[in-house]
């Protein structure tokens, strides 16, 4: 007799298995019976008790229970400290959902808890630019006209008035510019362009490679730059001292001349007033260094103080100008009396800054990836399908925007907040 298990005889199918064959088919049959139930189960379970949805996810990827447990209540009360001064700023650089791979800190935590409202981690708050339905997703918040109708000079007349530290000085008030001493310092002129020293390209004009602007540039829209406390710092002055918030400036433009390398006379509203932003409004513009010799920037049809030829402003380390692309009364409409050119750089190199203000939110539309349309390239009437569609609906028509710009001031609660705040401390800001 062989030993070992006998072989089965070909054809036979009552086969006598041997037992312990039996008993692993029973095993199997029995192991695929359980597989499937687990699976039927809980669907079968959810039919027969049906059971409430599950919390809804909002930004940060939490259910609000777990924001609820989350959320610090110090930074949560109404009357609790204010935020970390970073916070909007790690919330556009995601730090609120994920700590950056390689970055200790601030971590995924530390911002949760120090930036609670703008996580939207808070009850009943919504944190800065929170998700809409996709038909939403480009439409424009009508209240929150950055400049209104009449604003605009009372705003350059209050900038001189309350930051006297900044030595003003009306270069012209007709159209207004506003010339700033001392508005940066050597240090965070620095780190604009330590940021951004591997990130210069060739300039655009309107979005493409243009013959009138010859210079190189660098948007501060990645994390180590627009996350940068100097950088950021500066922003939120600009803010405050506009009193625009902070969503409605685009991220800040560095600029770097070489000698023979200009920008000629253009004008900075460029955007379609339809789109869900609206037209730049302001230009604050920042000189990062002295100049040896040329760089300057020219208003063409701006006479001079002094009465003789046009107005031009020397770039010097930390000075700043600021001037209006819209008319007071008009605030939607581009003021062509503040065109203006970066002259040719004769002798070393100019390193500037601009920050453009949109009458409404800038940050949002572009976060949210829609299209932002530029004047100069898709024209001053809407042109494809998506354009008909802001026009059409999701975003007021040009009489409606220009109507809801017009109206008196009316602003969002965190603004209001802002400035409630500042009233408190007695009209000064913090940075
Ligand atoms: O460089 C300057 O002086 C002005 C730059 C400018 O006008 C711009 O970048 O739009
Ligand atoms: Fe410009």
């Amino acid at each position: 007799m062989p030993k070992g298990n006998p072989k089965k005889p070909p054809g036979s199918k009552k086969s006598a298995l041997p037992p312990k064959l039996l008993s692993s088919w029973g095993f199997v049959i029995f192991g695929a019976c359980g597989v499937a139930l687990a699976i039927v189960m809980p669907h079968l379970l959810k039919y027969l008790f049906p059971h409430p949805e599950p919390k809804p996810r909002v930004d940060n990827g939490a259910t609000q229970q777990q924001q609820q447990q989350s959320s610090p209540k110090a930074v949560c009360a109404e009357d609790g400290p204010p935020e970390h001064e970073m916070c909007l700023a790690w919330h556009k650089a995601g730090y609120c959902r994920a700590q950056r791979r390689g970055v200790s800190f601030p971590s995924a935590q530390q911002v949760q808890e120090q930036c609670a409202r703008t996580c939207g981690l808070c009850p009943n708050t919504k944190g800065r630019n929170p998700p809409k339905p996709r038909e939403d997703r480009c439409s424009r918040d009508n209240t929150t006209a950055a400049v209104p109708e009449g604003e605009l000079n009372r705003l350059f007349e209050r900038i001189k008035a309350e930051y006297p530290e900044y030595e003003p000085t009306f270069l012209s008030t007709s159209p207004y510019v506003l010339h700033l001493k001392n508005f940066i310092s050597a240090e965070e002129a620095a780190a604009f362009q330590s940021t951004c020293k591997e990130s210069f390209e060739r300039s655009l004009a309107g979005d493409q490679l243009n013959p009138v602007r010859t210079s190189f540039q660098c948007w501060c829209n990645f994390g180590d730059c627009f996350a940068n406390p100097l950088v950021h710092r500066v922003t939120r002055r600009i803010n405050n001292l506009t009193n625009t918030p902070y969503d409605n400036g685009e991220d800040l433009q560095v600029v770097r001349y070489e000698p023979g390398q200009f920008y000629r006379v253009h004008h900075d509203q460029n955007t379609a007033v339809w789109a869900p932003q609206g037209p730049r409004v302001l230009t604050f513009f920042m000189y990062l260094n002295d100049v040896p010799s040329g760089g300057e920037t020219a208003f063409p049809q701006i006479p001079s103080p002094s009465g003789k030829g046009h107005l031009i402003v020397q770039p010097r380390l930390g000075h700043a100008i600021l001037w209006p692309s819209v008319f007071d009364e008009r605030p939607m409409e581009a003021d062509e009396r503040t065109n203006h050119e970066a002259m040719p750089v004769h002798e070393g190199v100019k390193f500037g800054a601009n920050m453009w203000i949109h009458q409404f939110s800038f940050k949002t539309p572009s976060e949210r990836g829609c299209e932002l349309t530029y004047v100069n390239t898709v024209g001053r009437q809407p042109q494809t399908r998506e354009h008909e569609a802001l026009v059409a609906g999701r975003v007021p028509t040009y009489e409606e925007t220009v109507r809801a710009a017009s109206q008196s001031k009316s602003l969002d609660p965190d603004t209001l907040a802002r400035l409630d705040a500042k009233f408190k401390r007695g009209g000064r800001d913090q940075v």
